[in-house]
C-alpha cells in the first residue's frame, strides 16, 4: 500500500525492498526488506524450477525503477569494472545463477542423458535484439543485432556463468542522475531444457511443447530470466540525447509488456505480443500455460513515490494474469496410451 511506504531519509538504492508477485495459483505474495538475504528470496523462487522440469515454461523477471535493485536481485552485486559472477560470492548471487544451479541439480536426479540444457543471452536495446553470445571472425565476442540467436549447450553452472559473464560485459549501460551504472537494455537469459520422453504417458498432463521425430519424442521447456531495464521518469533521471531516446524505447517496451499482461488477464482473443521485441521474445514464457513470477523492486525513498506507485501498478497487473491464464494444452498421446 502506498500509505505504508516507510518514511525513510533519502538513501541509496541499496536499501530497496523487493516484493514478490507470483501470478500462479496457490501462491502468496511476499514482501522482502532490503536486509533479506538472496538465499531467502531464492527459497521462494525454487519451486518454479520443479515446474519447469514438470513441463511448464517459466519466466522470472525483475521490474522496477532504475537503481532499485533489479540487477542485484537477478544476478547479484555488480560494478562497472567487474561484471563477473563469481561462485566465491555465493551468498550474494542472485536468481539467475541460483536458478541455473537448481536446474542442474534437478537434472542430476534424472536418468543420465535424459535432459540437456541450451542457453542464449540477449539484450533488447532500443527495440532491437542483440545476441550477446555471438562472436566475430576473430573470435571476439560482441553484441550482434539479430532475431535468430546463438544457443550453446551447457553442462554445468560454471560454464553457464562464464557465458553469462561474457554477455554482461557487452550490456549497454549509461549513467543517469538516479543510478551511475544504469542498465539501458532488457537482459534476457533463456535456458531451453530438452527432455527425452520415454513415452507421452509420462507427460500426459504436461503443457510443454511436444516434438515428435521419427524414433524419439522430446519435450522442450523454456526458462526465461529477465533483468528489465529501469522504468523511469525522464525528469527524475535527468537524461538527454541518446539516453533520452533509450528511455523512450525502455518505457515503450515496458508499457507493451504491461499491455500484454493486461490482455492475458482479461482473456482477450488477441494478445499484442508483436507490439515490441521484448514481448515477442517472451511470448512462450508469459502467455498460455507458462508460469510467470515478477520480482518488483521498489525504492523506500519518499522522493520516488511516483515511480514506486507505477511499479506497484505493474505488479498488480501481473498478479491478475493468473485469472486470465488459458487452460492447459493437452499433449498428443503416444500409440502406447491410445
Ligand atoms: N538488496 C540489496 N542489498 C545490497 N545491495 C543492493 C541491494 N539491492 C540493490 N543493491 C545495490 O544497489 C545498487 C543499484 O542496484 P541495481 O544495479 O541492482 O539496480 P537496477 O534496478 O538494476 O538499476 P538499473 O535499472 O538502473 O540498471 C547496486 O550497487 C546494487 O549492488
Amino acid at each position: 500500500s502506498p500509505n505504508s511506504l516507510p518514511q525513510l531519509p533519502e538513501q541509496s538504492s541499496s536499501s530497496s525492498s523487493s516484493a514478490l508477485f507470483p501470478s500462479f495459483p496457490g501462491s502468496e505474495s511476499q514482501v522482502y526488506s532490503a536486509a533479506e538475504s538472496q538465499d531467502t528470496v531464492f527459497a521462494d523462487v525454487a519451486p518454479l524450477l520443479t515446474s519447469l522440469l514438470d513441463g511448464y515454461n517459466v519466466c522470472i523477471m525483475a521490474y522496477g525503477q532504475t537503481g532499485s535493485g533489479k540487477t542485484y536481485t537477478m544476478l547479484g552485486p555488480q560494478s562497472e569494472d567487474d561484471v563477473t559472477l563469481s561462485i566465491e560470492d555465493e551468498l550474494e548471487l542472485g536468481i539467475i545463477p541460483r536458478a541455473t544451479e537448481e536446474v542442474f541439480r534437478l537434472i542430476s536426479e534424472k536418468p543420465s542423458g535424459s535432459h540437456w540444457v541450451e542457453v542464449s543471452v540477449v539484450e533488447v536495446y532500443n527495440n532491437e535484439i542483440f545476441d550477446l553470445l555471438a562472436k566475430d571472425s576473430c573470435g571476439r565476442v560482441f553484441g550482434v543485432k539479430r532475431d535468430v540467436v546463438t544457443t550453446k549447450e551447457v553442462h554445468s553452472t560454471i560454464k553457464f556463468l562464464q557465458l553469462v559473464d561474457k554477455g554482461l560485459q557487452l550490456r549497454v549501460k549509461h549513467p543517469t542522475l538516479v543510478h551511475a551504472h544504469s542498465s539501458r537494455s532488457h537482459l534476457v537469459v533463456t535456458l531451453t531444457i530438452t527432455m527425452k520422453a520415454v513415452s507421452a504417458d509420462s507427460f500426459a498432463s504436461s503443457p510443454a511443447q511436444f516434438e515428435s521425430t521419427e524414433k524419439l519424442k522430446h519435450i522442450k521447456t523454456k526458462l526465461q530470466l529477465v533483468d528489465l531495464a529501469g522504468s523511469e521518469c525522464v525528469g527524475m533521471s535527468g537524461v538527454t540525447g541518446v539516453a533520452l531516446r533509450e528511455t523512450s524505447f525502455i518505457n515503450r517496451s515496458l508499457s507493451a509488456l504491461s499491455d500484454v499482461l493486461g490482455a492475458i488477464a482479461e482473456q482477450r482473443s488477441h494478445i499484442p505480443y508483436r507490439n515490441s521485441k521484448l514481448t515477442h521474445l517472451l511470448q512462450d514464457s508469459i502467455g498460455g500455460n507458462a508460469k510467470l513470477l515478477v520480482m518488483l523492486c521498489v525504492s523506500p525513498c519518499q522522493k520516488y513515490v511516483a515511480e514506486s506507485l507505477q511499479s506497484l501498478g505493474f505488479g498488480t497487473r501481473a498478479r491478475q494474469v493468473q485469472r486470465g491464464q488459458v487452460k492447459k494444452r493437452n499433449l498428443p498421446v503416444s500409440s502406447k496410451s491410445k
